[in-house]
């Protein structure tokens, strides 16, 4: 077995994005069907998707007032916190596992248009809507190209969700619904780092392979994006591990919050799927 913890240590590549001014860092990873950017938001960019996202998971329309007396009591026992980031496990009402049990301990949503707009304040709306149409070039465009019905919003051709970690959480080997959704995921990282493992259960078809290994590893870093193409998205199962190893060093056992976005399949719009 190959995986990433046995290969030289991840050599880092310079890149230039077609949408995008800056000058990315490209993570040399073990799979030719995965690109991992390092450092693909920067310090401000990451801070203000993941205050965003937090406002968006803590909307009343997603939370219980039970959860919110929670949460503010929580505020008034530490008053230390300085309003940035995430606070104690214990101020967020978790769900504790997926249906199908794929997922424990997490919060998630789907982002529908119109709704980053609304938790982003005066002065953060510029510095938002740049922040994610950098993540949104990630995906290939629509055919034909479409606009987004408003500058923050996913593009019509893509399905966004958040999906938030406690330090307990993680997410068991599946494969992403493929009725759902298409064939590209991307993962941008926020807040604690993970390991996500890929393990191949099937066999893609002739002509459709990518020499890799048939079960790797890759460090999940904040402020890191990766994209996964086939035969991973199909042939792979992929997972986030609650904790493991990397480089003698072990990661997890904190929170993590992901923005995923996911290629609607033209014929049947997607659903709420893990
Ligand atoms: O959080 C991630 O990076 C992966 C999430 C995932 O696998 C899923 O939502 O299906
Ligand atoms: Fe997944």
């Amino acid at each position: 077995m190959q995986t990433a913890r046995n290969a030289p240590k991840l050599r880092l590549l310079t890149r230039s994005c077609h949408r995008c001014s800056s000058t990315l860092r490209t993570a040399q990873t073990p799979h030719p069907a995965l690109t991992v950017y390092s450092n693909y938001l920067s310090a401000a960019e990451q801070s203000l998707l993941l205050k965003s996202s937090l406002r968006l998971l803590d909307s009343p329309s997603r939370t219980t007032s039970a959860g919110r007396k929670r949460r503010r009591e929580w505020v008034k026992a530490n008053p230390e916190w300085d309003g940035r980031g995430f606070m104690a496990d214990e101020a967020y009402a978790w769900e504790e596992g997926h249906f199908d049990g794929v997922i424990k301990q997490y919060r998630e949503m789907l982002v529908r248009d119109g709704m980053w707009e609304k938790v982003a304040a005066g002065d953060e709306k510029a510095g938002l809507a740049e922040a994610l149409e950098k993540v949104y070039s990630l995906l290939p465009p629509s055919e034909p190209p479409s606009q987004p019905s408003s500058s923050s919003s996913p593009p019509p051709h893509l399905i966004m969700h958040l999906l938030h970690l406690s330090s307990r959480g993680a997410i068991y080997p599946h494969v992403d619904n493929l009725e759902a959704f298409g064939r590209t995921i991307v993962g941008i990282s926020l807040g604690g780092e993970r390991i996500m493992r890929f393990k191949q259960v099937s066999e893609p078809r002739e002509g459709t392979a990518k020499d890799g290994p048939s079960e790797f590893e890759v460090l999940l870093e904040a402020g890191s994006a990766y994209v996964q193409a086939e035969p991973l998205r199909t042939h792979y199962t992929h997972e986030v591990l609650e904790k493991g190893e990397w480089e003698g060093r072990t990661v997890g056992g904190t929170q993590r919050l992901s923005i995923m976005l996911r290629d609607r399949l033209p014929t049947k719009p997607g659903h709420m799927q893990v």
